[in-house]
């Protein structure tokens, strides 16, 4: 079969520039965005792969030959493998002694063996050094440049020499590497992937907890207590009236919730005198979740708003109108206009609604997308020193356990 170009940008370097030759196991998805990345850094790529003949879609200027042939071009190997085929690498033995072995595997499950794919690939080669890394970023990405939004490479490895290496790489093809220590994390790295949405649990609950509390609330004040004290049937609230009680109140719990871990930690370190020192987990996880804290915020204000719209079309307060005008008119009496009730309606309505466009303010500037274009003056004149920034910002480390320490 003929082989067709991916390769969109030929290397245009100096030979003398060039950088060493890696060698990518497996011709797949994986391994091919990865070897057109790396020849785009000039790096010299040859392929392992069962088929070196049958191998298509290949990037221009990497070689293919068959697993062993090609392991003793290059010390550096990169598995672009599932962890199901690995079996075949047990042959190769001799030949992977003392080369580095890069593991890029991901898993369907979380935990779904009982060691990492990392750690399982040493058993396999116990000659060889073996580094997990690149298992996060995905072919597409590789692909399109579409790295923006995550561009970290988590790397872990026993072998620190092998783990520099490959950092180097990480390096060199544009992305940030994160060291987090030995091969027994593997297993973290290996499920972050396949989590969903894990900063979300705290959010949610919360919202679940407020809206039922609140709910429980109105349900007393609004049905049962006009039920009891005059027999009047005010079910009907359950659909529109009440939840537009609770969206907006739960709006603003959200909304003090944001703020608030901000101003205690602050508080927390004016007390200790440093803020040098780590924010209890608490703290640390609660900080962390403020991005989906505010939008879930931002959720229930959205509801509010939409709630709040359709207030004229409902035949509750339709009727009430109707039933006004027909009252009044058969009692000949007039309701007067009332300028002041006037003004506080207009200004209650004026309110929420530049409340809301605040709201969304402070929803778009948080965007990366938006908060990326803007300055640091910018930013600040819309958002107080905005954690979301520190997330992504170097000088602010993030160690293994998902903490924050803050910058020397
Ligand atoms: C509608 C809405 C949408 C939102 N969307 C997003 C979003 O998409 N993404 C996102 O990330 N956030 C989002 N947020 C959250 C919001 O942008 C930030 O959480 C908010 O700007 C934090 O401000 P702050 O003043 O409370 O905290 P900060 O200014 O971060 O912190 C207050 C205090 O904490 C301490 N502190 C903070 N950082 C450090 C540090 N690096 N080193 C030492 N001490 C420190 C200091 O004592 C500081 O004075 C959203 C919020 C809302 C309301
Ligand atoms: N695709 C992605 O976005 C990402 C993938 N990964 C990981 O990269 C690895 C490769 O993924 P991907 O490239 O998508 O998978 P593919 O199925 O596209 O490619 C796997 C390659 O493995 C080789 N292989 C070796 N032995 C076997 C075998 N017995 N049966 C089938 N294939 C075999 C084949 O290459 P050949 O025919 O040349 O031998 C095949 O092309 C996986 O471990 C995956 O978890 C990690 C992050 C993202
Ligand atoms: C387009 C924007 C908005 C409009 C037109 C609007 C309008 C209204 C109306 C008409 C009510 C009375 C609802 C009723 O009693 O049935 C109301 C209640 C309320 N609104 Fe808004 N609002 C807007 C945005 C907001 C925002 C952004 C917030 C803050 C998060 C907010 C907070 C509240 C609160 C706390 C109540 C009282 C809820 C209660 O206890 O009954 N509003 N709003
Ligand atoms: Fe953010």
């Amino acid at each position: 079969m003929e082989k067709t170009s991916t390769d969109a940008f030929p290397s245009t370097m100096n030979s003398s520039e060039k950088q060493e030759t890696v060698c990518i196991f497996g011709t797949g998805d994986f391994g091919r965005s990865l070897a057109l990345k790396m020849l785009q850094c000039d790096y010299s790529i040859v392929f392992g792969s069962r088929n070196p003949q049958k191998s298509s879609l290949l990037p221009n200027g990497a070689e293919v030959l068959s697993y062993s042939e090609a392991a003793q071009k290059s010390d550096i190997i990169i598995i672009a493998v599932h962890r199901e085929h690995y079996e075949f690498l047990k042959e190769l033995t001799e030949v992977l002694k003392g080369k580095i072995l890069v593991d890029i595997s991901n898993n369907l499950k979380i935990n779904q063996y009982p060691e990492s794919n990392a750690e399982y690939l040493v058993q396999l080669v116990p000659g060889a050094h073996v580094v997990k890394a690149f298992n996060t970023i995905s072919a597409w990405a590789l692909q399109s440049g579409a790295l923006d939004a995550n561009r970290q490479v988590f790397v872990c490895g026993n072998d620190s020499k092998a783990k520099q290496r490959v950092m180097d790489i990480v390096r060199t093809l544009g992305l940030t590497p994160l060291d987090q220590g030995s091969l027994m994390a593997a297993k973290e790295i290996e499920n972050y992937p396949l989590q969903l949405f894990p900063m979300w649990k705290f959010p949610f609950y919360l919202s679940a907890i407020l809206c039922v509390f609140f709910f429980f609330y109105c349900v007393i004040r609004d049905i049962i207590y006009p039920y009891v004290n005059g027999k009047k049937d005010s079910t009907f609230r359950l659909a529109i009236s009440i939840p537009n009680r609770i969206f907006p109140i739960a709006a603003l719990t959200l909304l003090a919730l944001v703020y608030l871990p901000g101003v205690t930690a602050a508080i927390l370190q004016l007390y200790r005198g440093t803020k040098y020192r780590r924010f209890p987990d608490w703290l640390d996880h609660w900080l962390l979740c403020r991005k989906q804290l505010g939008l879930a915020a931002l959720g229930f204000a959205f509801l509010h708003v939409l709630y709040t719209l359709v207030i004229p079309i409902r035949y509750y307060v339709r009727w009430t109108l109707k039933n006004r005008t027909i009252t009044q008119a058969t009692a000949k009496t007039e309701d007067p206009f009332s300028t002041s009730t006037a003004w506080l309606n207009d200004s209650y309505i004026a309110l929420g609604i530049l409340g809301f466009f605040l709201f969304v303010l402070l929803g778009i500037t948080s965007l990366p997308s938006v908060s990326n274009m803007v300055n640091w003056r910018e930013f600040r004149f819309v958002q107080p020193t905005p954690w979301c920034m520190a997330e992504r910002d170097s000088s602010v480390l993030r160690v293994s356990d998902g903490t924050f320490l803050q910058p020397t």
